[in-house]
């Protein structure tokens, strides 16, 4: 990373209004360099909003947005301190992904070596010389980041960098994103997907309806929401249940018998969820007492109902499908 230690992006009261809605409300938040900060929030929440007036793209009503101590446009070469993927990019189409990243290194002063470590980076080597207007909808997400990361940014900021790629893309953004943290730049990525950004972050800025719900750990985030739990399937359900009674502990059966999971010596198997402890002390107090288990699984998808838990009085507008993508 070539350019200056980066102390993060900040926002402070930063507030949109388009005539008479509030679309940002009064946000302050804190970015810190070295992990990845999840920006989520469901659609119409205000992400793109706050990120366009990180960047200095849209004027914020009220409020301040400074990335590394200085708003966006105070930088005297943007490029090479902040990086940034937003959902509307200008490529020209018959340029290939070379001579667009080429003409973008010559305007911001980079030199052209960093051209091929982009694309190599991005996995486009292969490609860089065909237009982009044959490119697939993950292929130009993947020139939206390599121009992102060009100017070696200690911020990198990108909206929703995983609609449109495949599962390998997904991944493939993934650990992008943590090796980038792990170099210590700040790194702000939005999402509506849940359990991407379970994946991903390991801080959260959680929007709703443009006002800040929440700004914590992952960890913290679901442990607070108190969503979590653990599926069971046993075939002896009632004295698992004696063995785990405790305070606090809750166990709820979801009545049906778990199809293919049952032995045929024994009951039919129950399903069960355990909130208030944890799969590891469930496993050992099974095995302790011999109470055979078919299936233990913490429900890491907590974080969807923690989230979907907050942000319900939030949500703007929701149709079926933005509901599925929300759950995807
Ligand atoms: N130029 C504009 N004029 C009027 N309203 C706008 C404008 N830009 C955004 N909005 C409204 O502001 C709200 C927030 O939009 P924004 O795109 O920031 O949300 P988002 O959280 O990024 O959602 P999505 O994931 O759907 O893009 C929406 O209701 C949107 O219709």
């Amino acid at each position: 990373m070539t350019s200056s230690s980066s102390p993060g992006i900040m926002a402070t009261g930063l507030t949109k209004r388009y005539g008479d809605r509030t679309v940002v409300d009064d946000l302050t938040f804190t970015v810190g360099p070295g992990t990845v900060t999840g920006f989520l929030g469901p659609n119409g929440a205000g992400k793109s909003t706050t990120m366009r007036m990180l960047l200095g793209l849209d004027a914020p009503t009220r409020g301040r947005a400074t990335i590394g101590g200085r708003p966006y446009a105070a930088h005297p070469a943007p490029l090479q301190e902040v990086g940034a993927l937003l959902e509307a990019r200008s490529v020209h189409p018959g340029r290939s992904a070379h001579d667009h990243l080429l003409a973008l290194a010559h305007t911001h002063g980079i030199p052209r070596r960093r051209v091929d470590e982009v694309l190599e980076l991005t996995g486009l080597s292969g490609v860089a010389r065909r237009r982009v207007k044959g490119f697939s909808l993950g292929m130009g997400q993947r020139l939206g980041i390599a121009a992102a990361l060009l100017g070696d940014p200690g911020t990198v900021i990108l909206d929703e960098p995983v609609n449109g790629l495949d599962p390998e893309g997904v991944l493939w953004i993934r650990d992008l994103l943590k090796s980038l943290a792990a170099e210590g730049r700040t790194v702000f990525v939005s999402s509506h997907l849940m359990s991407e950004m379970a994946l991903t972050a390991d801080h959260l800025v959680v929007i709703g309806g443009g006002r800040l719900l929440a700004d914590t750990s992952v960890t913290d985030f679901v442990r607070a929401s108190g969503q979590d739990f653990v599926t069971v399937v046993t075939p002896q359900a009632a004295r698992l249940r004696e063995l785990l009674a405790a305070p606090g502990v809750e166990i709820a059966s979801s009545g049906s018998a778990a199809a293919g999971a049952r032995a045929s010596a024994e009951a039919p198997a129950e399903t069960l969820e355990i909130r208030g402890t944890d799969a590891a002390h469930i496993g050992r107090t099974a095995a302790a007492h011999s109470v055979p288990l078919f299936e233990l699984t913490p429900r890491i998808a907590s974080l969807e109902q923690a989230f979907m838990a907050l942000t319900r009085d939030a949500v703007e507008y929701r149709t079926s499908t933005a509901l599925e993508g929300a759950m995807a």
